[in-house]
C-alpha cells in the first residue's frame, strides 16, 4: 500500500516556549533544534516569533547558520506578522528563509482586533508575501482563529482561501487557536477545505484546551491534512499543543494509510532534554514519555507478563528507547519482586523471598517509594538481621529536637525479657540516644559498650530522596573492629537499627 506522507512541524521552540514561565536560552534553542532535526527527524521546526527580542534574534541566527551548513535551511520557520515589512527586515537579519505569516482566520478577529475589512487585510497580506518573495523568503500563512472562523464566518474563510490559493505561498496553516474543536468538527472542517482546494498543502495546528488535541489531530489526518504542528511534552499556550510523542504513536499504530519520518526511539531522550531545559515537568502519567507509563505496579500484572505477556499492548517501551519496570510497594507482590531480582541477577530461595516481600510491603505501607536500586540494600538488611539472635530489643524511644533546647532521648530497652528505661541529652538526636543507652548499660549491665569509631550514611544510587537511607557504623571493642548497618527512610532510625544490631552481637 502506498502511504501518504504527513509532514511533522515541531513548534516547541515557538508555541512551546509560550508555555507560561518558560524561556529557552540561545544555546538551549540550538541544542533542541539540532536534536529535533537530526535525531528525532521531524520535517520542519518553527523556532521563534520575529521581533521578540535580541536574544531571540541571536538564537535564530545561530540555528540558521548551523542549518545552512547542514543544508537544512528550508526546514527552519519563523512566525512573522503583517507589519509593513518590519518582520521581513528581522527575517533578513536572522538568516531565516521561511516565514509563517500570522493573519486572521475569522471575521471576528479581523473586525475586532485589526479593525480592518477583508479587502484591506488581503491587500496587506499580498504586499507582505510579495516583499518576502523579493528577498527570497518563502511564505506559509497561518489563519489565526480558523476554527472559530469555520464555525461562525465560513463565507469569510472561503473568500480568504480563494484569495490565498492564488498567491505565491507554500502552505496554509489552520490553527484551532483556542482548542475549541471536537474531533467530529475537525474532520468535517479539514475535509471541507481539502475538497475545495485539493492541490493546496494544509497543516493542522491543534491546541489541547479540552484534552482533545491528539483526537483532533487524528481526525485531521483522516480528513486529509498534509501536515501537523506538534510540541514536545505538549508544551504551549494555556493547556498546550497536541503532544508530539502521543501523536506519533497514534499515527504509527492506528493510521496505517499515512506515514511519518519521525524516529520513535529518540522521543524519550528529546522529551527529557526539553523537560530539563524548560523546567516544565512531564506528568508521570503522560503517555509514552511519563515516568510511570511503562511501570506495572499491581502484582497481578507482573504475574500476567510472566505468563504469555498477558498485560502488554502495542506500546512496547523499547520502541521509545525505554524499558518496562515493575514497581516495588505494598501492592507489588512476589511477581514484581522476582522481575526486579531477575534484572539485577539476584536469586533468593522461597523463604528469603517471602521475608524480602514482607519488608517491601512494610515500607510501602509507610508510603515510601521503593526502587530497584534499593532492593540489594533491603535484601542485605533482611538477610543480615535474620542471622542475628535478638536478645536485646530497642522497644520504644522518644527523640526530642526543638529549637533552643538540647536534643534528648527517652529510651526503653528490653534485655532478655526485662524492660529498662533511661533519659539523656546529647549534641544531636543520635548522640542523645547513645547517651541514654550508655546510662542503661552503666547501671544495669556488666558489659562494656564498644566505641563508635566511624559513622557513614548513604542513599542507594538512583533512590528517591524520600526513600531509603543506610547507616553504616564501625564499632571498636578492645582491638576488634566490626560493622553494623541499619536501613530506614529516616536517618536517625537507620542509625538506631544499626546500633540495635551491635547490641545483639556483643
Ligand atoms: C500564533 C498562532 C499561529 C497560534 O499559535 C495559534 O493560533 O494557535
Amino acid at each position: 500500500m502506498i502511504q501518504r506522507k504527513i509532514e511533522i512541524m515541531d513548534t516547541t521552540l515557538r508555541d512551546g516556549e509560550q508555555t507560561s514561565g518558560v524561556s529557552f536560552s540561545v544555546s538551549e534553542k540550538l541544542t533542541i533544534a539540532k536534536l529535533l532535526l537530526e535525531e528525532l527527524k521531524v520535517d520542519r521546526i518553527e523556532i521563534a516569533s520575529a521581533r521578540v527580542s535580541k536574544g531571540e534574534l541571536e538564537a535564530v541566527q545561530k540555528i540558521t547558520s548551523w542549518a545552512s551548513s547542514t543544508n537544512q535551511l528550508e526546514k527552519i520557520e519563523v512566525l512573522t506578522f503583517v507589519d509593513a515589512g518590519k518582520s521581513i527586515d528581522w527575517m533578513l537579519a536572522s538568516g531565516a528563509k521561511v516565514q509563517n505569516l500570522l493573519t486572521k482566520g475569522s471575521l471576528n478577529h479581523l473586525t475586532h482586533q485589526l479593525k480592518k475589512t477583508p479587502k484591506q487585510h488581503f491587500a496587506d497580506i499580498k504586499a507582505t508575501i510579495e516583499l518576502a518573495a523579493k528577498h527570497h523568503i518563502k511564505t506559509n500563512v497561518y489563519l489565526e482563529d480558523w476554527s472559530n472562523g469555520m464555525r461562525n464566518s465560513k463565507a469569510y474563510v472561503f473568500k480568504y482561501l480563494d484569495f490565498l490559493t492564488t498567491q505565491n505561498i507554500e502552505r496554509i496553516l489552520l490553527p484551532d487557536t483556542l482548542g475549541i474543536l471536537t474531533p467530529k468538527e475537525t474532520f468535517t472542517f479539514i475535509a471541507e477545505v481539502r475538497q475545495k482546494y485539493p492541490n493546496t498543502h494544509f497543516d493542522f495546528h491543534g491546541h489541547n484546551d479540552y484534552d482533545l488535541g491528539v483526537a483532533n489531530v487524528m481526525e485531521a489526518v483522516k480528513a486529509g491534512a498534509n501536515g501537523l504542528h506538534l510540541t514536545i511534552n505538549g508544551m504551549g499556550e494555556r493547556a498546550g499543543n497536541a503532544p508530539l510523542a502521543s501523536v506519533i504513536a497514534v499515527i504509527n499504530d492506528f493510521l496505517k494509510e499515512v506515514e511519518v519520518a519521525v524516529n520513535e526511539t529518540a522521543l524519550n531522550k528529546v522529551s527529557k532534554l526539553v523537560e530539563t531545559f524548560s523546567g516544565f515537568r512531564i506528568p508521570v502519567n503522560k503517555p509514552v514519555v511519563g515516568a510511570n507509563v511503562f511501570t506495572q505496579t499491581a502484582g497481578i500484572h507482573a504475574d500476567g507478563d510472566h505468563k504469555n505477556n498477558l498485560y502488554f499492548n502495542d506500546l512496547m517501551p523499547e520502541r521509545f528507547g525505554r524499558k518496562r519496570k515493575y514497581a516495588l510497594g505494598k501492592t507489588s507482590g512476589k511477581a514484581n519482586i522476582q522481575k526486579n531480582l531477575q534484572d539485577l541477577g539476584i536469586s533468593l530461595n522461597d523463604d528469603e523471598l517471602k521475608k524480602v516481600t514482607q519488608r517491601i510491603i512494610e515500607l510501602g505501607d509507610k508510603k515510601e517509594v521503593v526502587s530497584q536500586d534499593d532492593l540489594p540494600y533491603i535484601i542485605s538488611d533482611v538477610l543480615d538481621s535474620d542471622t542475628i539472635e535478638k536478645r536485646v530489643v530497642v522497644e520504644n524511644y522518644v527523640l526530642g529536637h526543638a529549637k533552643g533546647m538540647k536534643p534528648s532521648t527517652t529510651l526503653q530497652l528490653i534485655v532478655e525479657g526485662v524492660r529498662y528505661e533511661a533519659h539523656a541529652q546529647g549534641d544531636g538526636q543520635f548522640d542523645a540516644f547513645m547517651n541514654a543507652l550508655k546510662k542503661l548499660y552503666k547501671t544495669h549491665s556488666k558489659k562494656e559498650l564498644p566505641s563508635l569509631i566511624d559513622y557513614a550514611v548513604r542513599i542507594p544510587p538512583g533512590s528517591h530522596s524520600d526513600a531509603l537511607c543506610e547507616t553504616i557504623i564501625t564499632w571498636k571493642r578492645e582491638k576488634n573492629e566490626f560493622i553494623t548497618r541499619g536501613l530506614d527512610s529516616d536517618q536517625t532510625v537507620s542509625a538506631i537499627k544499626a546500633t540495635e544490631k551491635m547490641l545483639n552481637i556483643i
